[in-house]
């Protein structure tokens, strides 16, 4: 079957690996995109980028300073914005970006990210006709300036203050302690001059809550900060570091009434306080970037998993047979079982980010329609997603990096990038570890609603099903079926955490615990339950992905997402054997079939990768690169180092070498 990345001069054994698909790895990648259009004109942009001068690199950027990297990131942020900004539609744009800019963030990263939706979504339509074109055509850069430096998950205790003064119909926007300041917004250090910042709103000495409002920062000619704002840059972090995340503290700054967002709260030129229809409509910026943040986690990990396995299927050391050849190191089942299911997953979580950015933009329809019923649904599904799959994720590309050896700790690889802009999204969008509270909640009244046989959403409509036992292993050879039992007890173990963590909750308050306390006992049970709703819910898209597939790429989706079930249910065999519900011996028969599918998938593997249509340019890895000639691209990459730009460095000259001179001379 056709893999169509070989071309003359590539690594012999990578073209071998391609020359044993069993599929079409564009009817793959066209399924994955969307459509073939979609993967053409990814393709067509990957060539324009790398065609475009503007975006040539002298030197990598890994070798530049991180004042150098912000500065060459901007000249191409600008060439995106001017020059191409009507060559490519909006959907393409982070595309476009990652490939000409990489992911380490960029001018307007926020701007896209949560300055435009939050605007889209809260503000009136006065302050939208009035700002939004400004925005949309780049006259005005914003961010979204939200965390302080005291307090980032519990936005209920933020201390920034907007205090309406009716006298002149204007709100006074105050850091009122140095942990006040916002601290953490992307871009706001050095690139933006607006941003919506998230205050408490107080009127007549009443705090109704977290609200957003527009704040000019700098001024339009100058850049220079507007008196009473102190801003810059919080400095070097473990990735990230062409985006200026900043610092902001307002001293008794000035804005008119309507710069406050008021398309769903509102506060009337006296003062009088109009509620939202969902009390939480306040919080859409952080819910638009959990949607959309999934299917991009997705992307952060096919890279790493299309790296070890081509660098593994080049690199050849050790033998498994005495006197045999060496190997290529994809052969050893260790390697396999490291990197296969990081390639099962990231398609698993590509498939679900589709799927929950559909149901965002539903829940949108429904709001701008005066409906808010999907929201806590989505909350509920968002956040989840968000926490499980960065979590997974940052795994993920660990595991890729250690797959690779000693080159996969060198940046060549791009694996240490990688790895710490994935982790950046355990944190922000809301800790991991509290946004699956939010998703327990959820589950909860779930529970609740449940026993008292009220419909579910979809999402949680397991809870109001019944337990048989479950039939992993015994329902013979038929795959589709044993897809089925498998997703059949994964829903039973969801169900039953999900109701063990009711339980748990419900005796300490009968025990005399108040709800909150009693809550706080039983949190790491609540998390469990909600990460296995997701895994569920993951599973289930996967495989509603599978069932609509043509029939041409059908049978490789089916032994990926075998591979897929079976190494969930092994890493969650303890959920599975708690209760009974699974025994030892269906664990070792998960254990026996995910061997099989390591050694089914093999001949596959090159070829799965490849389907993730990455440019090599995108990629940024010497071990990864399409044609796999990987030596000799490691001794260009590292003669690029400044520590080479002379044989003798001033280091040496200056320290090393007088040292060594005295020491010499003492004998
Ligand atoms: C050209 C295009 C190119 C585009 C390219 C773009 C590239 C972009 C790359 C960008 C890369 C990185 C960007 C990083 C950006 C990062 C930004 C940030 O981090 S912004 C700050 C984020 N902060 C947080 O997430 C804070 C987390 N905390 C919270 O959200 C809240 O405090 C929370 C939810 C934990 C608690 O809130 P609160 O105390 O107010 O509520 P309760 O817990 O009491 O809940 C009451 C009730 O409300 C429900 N609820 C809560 N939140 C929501 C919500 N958002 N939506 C709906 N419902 C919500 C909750 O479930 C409860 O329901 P109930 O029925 O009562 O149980
Ligand atoms: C790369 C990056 C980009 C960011 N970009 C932005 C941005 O653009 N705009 C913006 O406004 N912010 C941004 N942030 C800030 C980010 O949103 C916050 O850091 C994040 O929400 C976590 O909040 P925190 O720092 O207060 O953590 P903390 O809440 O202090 O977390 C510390 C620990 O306390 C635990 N914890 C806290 N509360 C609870 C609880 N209720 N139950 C159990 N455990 C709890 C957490 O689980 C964690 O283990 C960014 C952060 C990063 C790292």
């Amino acid at each position: 079957m056709p893999n169509r990345c070989i071309r003359p001069g590539d690594n012999p054994d990578l073209t071998k690996e391609r020359e044993t698909c069993t599929f079409d790895t564009d009817e793959l990648a066209a399924n994955l995109y969307g459509s073939r259009r979609n993967l053409e004109r990814r393709r067509e942009i990957s060539q324009k980028v790398s065609a475009d001068p503007d975006f040539a690199d002298p030197i990598p950027h890994e070798f530049l300073s991180r004042e150098k990297a912000v500065d060459a990131t901007a000249k191409k942020s600008k060439v995106i914005f001017q020059k191409w900004k009507n060559l490519v539609k909006p959907e393409e744009m982070p595309h476009l970006v990652n490939e000409a800019v990489g992911i380490q963030g960029f001018p307007l990263a926020l701007h896209h990210a949560m300055f435009l939706p939050s605007l889209n979504s809260q503000a009136d339509d006065d302050l939208a006709a009035e700002i939004l074109p400004r925005a949309k055509a780049y006259e005005i850069i914003g961010t979204y300036a939200q965390t302080e430096m005291g307090h980032g998950t519990n936005l209920r205790e933020l201390e920034t203050t907007a205090t309406y003064d009716k006298t002149t119909q204007e709100f006074v926007i105050n850091t009122p302690t140095r942990k006040a300041m916002k601290w953490w917004p992307g871009n706001l250090g050095k690139m933006s001059n607006y941003a919506v910042v998230c205050c408490q709103l107080i009127i007549d000495g009443k705090n109704l809550g977290p609200h957003n409002f527009l704040v000019q920062l700098r001024c339009e000619k100058t850049h220079e900060p507007l008196p009473g704002i102190t801003v810059g840059d919080i400095g070097p972090k473990i990735a990230y570091n062409t985006t200026d995340n900043g610092f902001l503290a307002l001293d008794n700054v000035r804005i008119p009434r309507r710069q406050m967002l008021m398309k769903h709260a509102k506060v009337s030129p006296d003062g009088t306080y109009t509620p939202p229809i969902h009390a939480k409509l306040n919080y859409g910026a952080m819910v638009h970037v959990r949607a959309h943040m999934i299917y991009s986690h997705g992307h952060l990990l096919a890279r790493a998993a299309a790296v070890a396995t081509r660098y593994s299927a080049v690199r050849r050391q050790g033998r498994i047979e005495n006197g045999g050849p060496e190997v290529q190191i994809l052969d050893y089942q260790t390697q396999q079982h490291r990197i296969f299911p990081q390639i099962a997953r990231a398609y698993a979580i590509l498939f679900a980010g589709q799927e929950v950015r559909d149901q965002y933009a539903k829940t949108l329809e429904g709001i701008a329609n005066g409906q808010a019923d999907l929201l806590p649904d989505l909350h509920a599904l968002t956040s989840g997603l968000k926490s499980v799959v960065t979590f997974m994720g940052g795994l993920g590309i660990e595991q890729c990096r250690m797959s690779c050896g000693g080159h996969g700790y060198s940046d060549a690889s791009g694996l240490p990038k990688l790895y710490g802009v994935q982790i950046g999204g355990c944190t922000y969008e809301g800790e991991n570890m509290v946004m699956l509270q939010q998703t327990a909640r959820y589950l909860m009244k779930g529970v609740k609603w449940a026993e008292q046989g009220k419909s579910l959403s979809p999402s949680i409509a397991y809870l109001g099903k019944k337990s048989g036992k479950s039939l992993i292993g015994l329902k013979g050879g038929d795959i589709t079926r044993e897809h089925e039992a498998i997703l059949e007890t994964l829903e039973h173990t969801a169900r039953r955490l999900a109701i063990d963590a009711s339980q748990l909750w419900e005796k300490r308050i009968k025990g005399g615990e108040c709800k909150e306390r009693a809550w706080n006992g039983v949190t790491v049970e609540m998390n469990r339950a909600s990460r296995v709703y997701t895994r569920l819910f993951m599973a289930r898209s996967f495989h509603r992905r599978l069932l609509s597939s043509p029939s041409s790429i059908r049978s490789v989706l089916s032994d990926l997402f075998s591979l897929y079930l079976h190494y969930e249910c092994v890493d969650m065999a303890q959920h599975l054997l708690e209760d009974g519900h699974c025994n030892g011996g269906q664990i070792q028969y998960l254990k026996k079939r995910l061997y099989e599918d390591l050694t089914t998938l093999r001949p596959n593997a090159v070829s799965l990768v490849d389907s993730f249509e990455i440019s090599d340019r995108e990629l940024n890895s010497v071990l990864g690169r399409r044609d796999g000639n990987v030596y000799e691209a490691l001794f260009q990459w590292a003669k690029q180092s400044e520590l080479n730009y002379t044989d003798v460095l001033p280091a040496v000259k200056n320290y090393m070498m007088p040292m060594m001179e005295e020491n010499r001379s003492k004998l």
